[in-house]
């Protein structure tokens, strides 16, 4: 048996996960610094929120894990000092916007129409006064903590410690973003038809409703129409999650 007592994973769920509240409908993000701090206004509920144990999220002092969720990008508003933003890595799928004064990134988005989630930028809600966003489900990139020099002889404790707080371990992502990766690959590749003829695609729509007064929801992100062919999935997961960052 683990001892879990000493395993700290990220602020926002050491102490127990809070729940999500149903009418929560959004909330303003802030950056670290004492004087003129970035904000960011998020007009929505977020979804699939998760632990990532990657290299390239952001992570409050101390924490081994980042706390991040979806959203629509057409929620996200810089309303104060966005002039303080600047892109992290403008080559990686995901183009970070981090305050230049303390480092927080504010939020990350998708600019290739082709990738699965495209339509999605991430936040990390944790940035927000406000309570009631959408709970972490599931723990991803897991072994990855690994890369920011947590020692492997730590992993079995930090697993033990996910599952005892519900976040179940995974060292990509969960099965049904995995299965929403591989769903777009097919559809792409022509192994799965595209939406048909007079019926409306499947599975949800890509992006989570930006509305004001829903329960909070878990869309899937649908693949995309292709706009390029002959890759194989594990290209997809090298262009998704590979050594771009
Ligand atoms: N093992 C790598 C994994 C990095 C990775 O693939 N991160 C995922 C989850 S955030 C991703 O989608 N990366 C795209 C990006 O960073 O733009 C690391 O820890 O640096
Ligand atoms: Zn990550």
């Amino acid at each position: 048996m683990e001892n879990t007592q000493a395993v700290l994973i990220h602020p926002a769920v050491d102490g127990g996960i809070k729940r999500a509240r149903p009418d929560f409908s959004g909330g303003t993000l802030t950056c670290k610094c004492t004087t003129n701090p970035v904000k960011v206004r998020v007009g929505a509920q977020t979804a699939h929120n998760h632990v990532c144990g990657c290299t390239k999220c952001w992570k409050p002092e101390g924490a081994i894990f980042s706390q991040v969720a979806v959203v629509s990008r057409d929620a996200i508003e810089v309303v104060e000092n966005g002039d303080k933003l600047q892109i992290v890595n403008k080559d990686a799928p995901i183009q970070r916007y981090a305050c230049t004064g303390c480092g927080v990134h504010m939020y990350g988005r998708i600019e290739n129409k082709d990738h699965p989630f495209y339509g999605l930028d991430f936040v990390h809600t944790e940035l927000s006064k406000e309570d009631g966003w959408a709970a972490p489900e599931f723990a991803a990139f897991v072994s990855s903590v690994i890369e920011s020099g947590v020692a492997p002889s730590r992993m079995d404790g930090i697993r033990a410690r996910l599952r005892e707080l519900g976040l179940t371990p995974y060292d990509t992502l969960s099965p049904p973003l995995m299965d929403a990766i591989a769903t777009h690959v097919a559809k792409r590749e022509g192994k799965l038809p595209s939406a048909p003829a007079g019926k409306s695609p499947e599975p949800a729509p890509a992006q989570p409703k930006p509305a004001a007064s829903s329960a909070p929801h878990r869309p899937a992100p649908s693949p995309q129409p292709a706009a390029e062919g002959g890759s194989v999935f594990s290209r997809l997961l090298n262009k998704l999650f590979g050594g771009r960052g």
